[in-house]
């Protein structure tokens, strides 16, 4: 549970918010594909999933721009971002989901969180264009009312900004929905917001442990975090 069990009137939690890359959908795969079919059309030598895993997290425009920097300096990053972008974009669409696979847990914990009358939200820093079909695909979309790409609000993760909007969305008060992700974006966000906010260990955190990173605990699958929020309220009741 979240909060000490010896405070009886602690709020019961009403909504989860869920992130999408590295905490439902393993899509190193489909990254690693797109980019380097990007990297391919500049005439550059493909790079690991390994390297992608650390620049996966701040959106779209943070991992062109760190792609390019393998090879080139501030300037030249800048005069190739549009062009990369685009390249990238239609790789990423051709592909969108072919190589991306479920985590363990997750279809389960949705069932349990949908069963326990909690509200879903996805907020992915993702471009709303990729997460809105790669959801259908998948079969994640009938689970949440919301969804939040990265370039769905002015500021995305970690900014707490889609976060507030998700409770304000559901006319909730911060302490009242949980955030769940797979890296310190997630995590600072919600904390920033006042959510509260459990982490998985199996997603990418820019290659930092997610001990490191501040959160209300380490769950090891959304199932798992189904069954903590279900203590807490049964707790709160
Ligand atoms: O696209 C990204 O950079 C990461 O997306 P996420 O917020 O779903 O983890
Ligand atoms: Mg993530």
């Amino acid at each position: 549970m979240f909060i000490n069990s010896t405070n009886a009137s602690h709020t019961p939690i009403r909504a989860v918010i869920i992130d999408l890359d590295g905490t439902m959908l393993d899509t190193l795969p489909d990254f690693h594909v797109a980019i380097n079919a990007m990297r391919g059309q500049f005439g550059y030598a493909p790079i690991t999933r390994e390297q992608i895993a650390l620049m996966i997290g701040k959106g779209s425009e943070n991992l062109i721009r760190s792609v390019l920097a393998l090879e080139l300096d501030a300037a030249s990053i800048e005069q190739r971002f549009d062009e990369a972008m685009a390249f990238y974009q239609g790789h990423y669409l051709a592909i969108n989901g072919d190589h991306s696979a479920l985590y363990d847990g997750v279809i389960d914990g949705l069932e349990a969180m949908k069963a326990q009358g909690l509200r879903l939200a996805c907020v992915t820093n993702k471009p709303i264009a990729f997460a809105t079909p790669l959801l259908a695909q998948k079969g994640l979309a009938p689970y949440f009312e919301i969804v939040y790409g990265g370039d769905s609000l002015p500021r995305k993760k970690p900014d707490p900004m889609p976060m507030l909007q998700v409770c304000a969305d559901f006319d909730l008060a911060p302490a009242q929905v949980v955030a769940i992700g797979d890296s310190s974006n997630d995590a600072e966000a919600a904390r920033a917001a006042g959510c509260f906010v459990l982490t998985v260990p199996y997603g990418y955190n820019h290659g930092r442990a997610i001990h490191e990173t501040d959160s209300d605990g380490i769950v090891s699958s959304l199932l798992e975090a189904a069954n903590l929020i279900r203590s807490h309220n049964n707790d709160a009741n």
